[in-house]
């Protein structure tokens, strides 16, 4: 499912920002010692698409919780072009989440009481981005990913492909640079998860980059690019 046509009401990506972990770890305390859930990566996500695996408990999660700055790291720094996201306080790490990332979980986490296009128009409206522009913005995005016909629909109304589409297209709402995405296609079945994963690839096309955490060996396969990661340590594939 890709369109290869320009999306009126939609700025053209540009030259996206770089992410860049430097020395980037993360230890939890667990019981009366230790875990090194992440150990000491150096590494620039290149632009496209980046596929995470590893077996459960490897620290997949871990890794994206700290590029997302939901969590704090023990060491290291992530960097999002020239910002050093640890060095935000939480309240400019919200505004920078806003302009720079869309996020994409196994379940979509869309807002059940708000049809598929208010769904889209969330994240413009907590940017404030005047009305009329973010009901544009949210058609464009909804056509992209062939749902137009579903704008009116409540989540509950949609199968599962489809709200998966949708919540590419409310992650995609504010252009964002960087896509994190956990286990998107895990609800799918394998056509479905693939329509998803052309998705992502539509926007890792466009300059984005894009982190996908799979455990679906024929979807990575699909990546541009790849992370192996085992016991806390991310090796890269190719
Ligand atoms: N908040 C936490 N406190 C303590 N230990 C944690 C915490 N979060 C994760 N861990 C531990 O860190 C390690 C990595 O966990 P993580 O969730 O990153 O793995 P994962 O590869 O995403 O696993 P899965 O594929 O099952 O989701 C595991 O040993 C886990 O138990």
């Amino acid at each position: 499912m890709t369109h290869a046509t320009t999306i009126p009401h939609i700025a053209t990506p540009g030259p996206h920002p770089t992410l860049h972990v430097e020395q980037l770890s993360r230890i939890y305390p667990s019981g009366d010692g230790q875990v090194q859930a992440l150990a000491p990566l150096t590494h620039t996500f290149p632009p496209g698409l980046t596929a995470v695996v590893g077996p459960s408990g490897s620290g997949k999660s871990t890794l994206l919780n700290l590029l997302a700055g939901f969590d704090t790291p023990t060491t290291g720094s992530v960097r999002v072009g020239d910002t050093d996201l640890t060095a935000l306080t939480e309240t400019q790490r919200a505004d920078f989440r806003l302009k720079h990332y869309g996020f994409v979980f196994q379940n979509h986490n869309l807002v059940s009481i708000l049809t598929a296009l208010e769904n889209v128009e969330f994240p413009l409206t907590l940017a404030g981005v005047p009305v009329r522009e973010r009901a544009d913005r949210a058609r464009a995005l909804l056509a992209r990913v062939g749902l137009e016909k579903r704008a009116g629909h409540l989540p509950s109304q949609l199968s599962g492909g489809e709200a998966q589409r949708v919540a590419i297209a409310r992650a995609l709402a504010g252009n964002p640079g960087l896509l994190l995405c956990d286990e998107p296609t895990g609800n799918l079945d394998s056509k479905t998860g693939e329509m998803v994963l052309a998705e992502l690839q539509d926007a890792a096309r466009q300059g984005r980059t894009v982190v996908l955490i799979t455990h679906d060996r024929d979807i990575a396969a699909l990546a541009d690019h790849h992370l192996q990661v085992r016991d806390g340590v991310v090796g890269v594939v190719d």
